[in-house]
């Protein structure tokens, strides 16, 4: 960082100084005659130039200046604005104190008091709860610009709210769900314990049909026969034709547990995994979540998914592929055991888009790119949001193509939109097969000549969000990942003037 100070050799003018090459302006004092000194040059007319890299060094002295009484400038309104926002909030607390103070002793202040809180029965629950929680929790000395967007509100505000939360997506039952298929993660034991335990509730208390993998059948009826209730399947017949009797799905699981279940029904996910991204439920309030999403509405995320063709050049035409294959999060194409460079060719809608030469290729959807794309670099996309009762609301649609470890300085991670086919196919002049796997499962060998297509499949997932799609994103990245933690900087030390 540099200082600006007064030049003691000579010409008048001004030079840099590296005042704490370190850590920049610690100094107040070096930080007071920096600015006194842009003052004097701003107000200094431009240098008549003695030689010619005097004059270019004022002007871009000149430039430095002007810079720094922006910045100075943007300073004092933020200070403003801050400022502002204070006394809002001291405004809205002495309100509420008031109201609490008048709740206390409602026979001398009946009549202000009902008046008041008439005016305040839209937000006046929220705010006063808001407002002793805040004071408890988190804001003694500062501000909660969260709690300040509330207590600030005019009546124009309040509609513009009001109209937001209407936008808000929510499914309702249009009669009382029947039937609920639980998928639990195998091989846990406080998962089998939940199960049980939440199969006993359903049946007593909502009376509802359930249905169960096969193995958990068995693991419940080794526990008692009491559970003899609980349906199952034989075949894939049998579950192919789930989705005409199941109304809701309850997966007890970690994050993989979302992507085994195929039936189309609202997922609704207890977290019993370790990191639990797409899981917002917890185990401990099982009831009142249940009780809450049976009732309805639920609000809820639709996730996309990718449907990939393998198309084998053995094949006679491309008609012939084989079974289609959806993901949730991504299919990656790698290199496997091989330990030369992947060469795959990708065509975005028949147009050459590029070959990757590296350890793979990551096609995944927006719910997927938390998972394997971002440890590879990928950006971290906010799924789609839409409603079952109403057109499409699209935030951020796509499909991301992020390669691994690409052995070349300008291969950048992309994001296409939705609506293309992506082909990538291996070269017959590759040195090895390549590998597909499906939401890291289902190995398949791509041999040279192989094509993977891979477009955005008509038929979303819906999974039920704790509070909303935007709210339970958020939670995840900040509670799953740790997204941008930092510790926050101490107030005291160096000031700006
Ligand atoms: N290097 C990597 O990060 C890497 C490597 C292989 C697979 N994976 C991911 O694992 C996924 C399979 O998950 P699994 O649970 O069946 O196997 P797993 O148990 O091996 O899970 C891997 C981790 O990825 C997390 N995860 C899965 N989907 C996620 C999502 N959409 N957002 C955030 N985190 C997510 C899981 O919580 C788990 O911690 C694959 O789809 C792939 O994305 C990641
Ligand atoms: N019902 C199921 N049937 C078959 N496999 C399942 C089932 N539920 C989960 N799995 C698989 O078991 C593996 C682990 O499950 P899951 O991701 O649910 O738990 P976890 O790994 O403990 O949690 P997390 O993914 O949050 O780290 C995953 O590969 C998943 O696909």
């Amino acid at each position: 960082m540099f200082g600006l100070s007064e030049d003691s050799c000579g010409n008048g003018n001004v030079s840099f100084c590296c005042s704490q090459p370190d850590n920049g302006f610690n100094d107040p004092l070096s930080l007071f005659h920096s600015e006194k000194a842009v003052q004097e040059l701003l107000q200094q007319t431009p240098v008549q130039g003695t030689d010619d890299q005097h004059v270019e060094f004022s002007e871009a002295l000149r430039t430095v200046a002007k810079a720094l009484r922006r910045a100075a400038e943007g300073k004092a309104s933020a200070q403003a604005e801050a400022a502002e926002w204070k006394r809002r909030y001291e405004l809205e607390r002495e309100r509420n104190q008031r109201l609490q103070l008048k709740e206390h002793s409602p026979e001398e202040h009946n009549d202000d008091f009902n008046e008041e809180r008439t005016k305040n029965s839209t937000n006046q629950s929220m705010l006063s709860n808001h407002t002793n929680k805040q004071s408890e929790n988190c804001c003694i000395n500062e501000i909660c610009s969260h709690e300040i967007l509330q207590d600030g509100e005019t009546d124009s505000d309040s509609k513009m709210i009001q109209n937001r939360m209407m936008r808000k997506i929510s499914l309702k039952w249009e009669s009382n769900p029947q039937t609920v298929l639980i998928m639990t993660k195998p091989n846990s034991t406080s998962v089998r314990i939940l199960c049980a335990d939440m199969v006993r509730w359903l049946k007593e208390h909502k009376r509802l049909n359930i249905y169960v993998e096969p193995r958990v059948r068995g693991e419940l009826l080794t526990e008692s026969s009491y559970f003899n209730f609980v349906q199952t399947w034989k075949d894939d017949k049998e579950i192919s034709l789930l989705h005409t009797e199941v109304d809701v799905v309850v997966t007890l699981g970690g994050d993989g547990s979302i992507n085994v279940q195929r039936t189309g029904s609202p997922i609704v996910p207890f977290s019993l995994g370790s990191l639990g991204f797409m899981t917002p439920f917890y185990s401990q309030h099982y009831r009142d979540s249940l009780d809450s999403i049976l009732r309805g509405p639920i609000s809820i995320t639709l996730r996309h998914r990718l449907q990939c063709h393998v198309i084998r050049d053995a094949a006679t035409n491309e008609i012939e592929t084989e079974e289609p294959i959806l993901v949730l999060n991504e299919v990656t194409i790698d290199r496997g055991i091989s330990s030369f460079l992947t060469n795959l060719e990708c065509y975005c809608d028949n147009s050459f888009v590029t070959c990757v030469q590296g350890d793979g290729l990551i096609l995944s959807t927006t719910s997927g790119s938390t998972a394997y794309s971002l440890a590879a670099g990928g950006s971290m996309v906010h799924r789609r949001k839409l409603s079952y009762d109403r057109l499409a609301c699209s935030l951020v649609p796509g499909i991301l193509f992020t390669p691994i470890c690409p052995h070349s300085l300008s291969f950048r991670p992309l994001i296409l939109p939705e609506h293309v086919t992506i082909r990538v196919q291996v070269p017959f002049n590759s040195r090895s097969p390549a590998w597909a796997s499906f939401d890291g499962k289902d190995r398949k060998q791509l041999t040279p000549g192989d094509v993977l297509v891979c477009s955005m499949a008509p038929w979303p997932v819906p999974t039920a969000c704790q509070v909303d799609s935007t709210n339970d994103f958020l939670h995840s990245i900040h509670e799953g990942l740790h997204w941008n933690l930092r510790k926050t900087q101490s107030f005291d030390g160096p000031l700006d003037q």
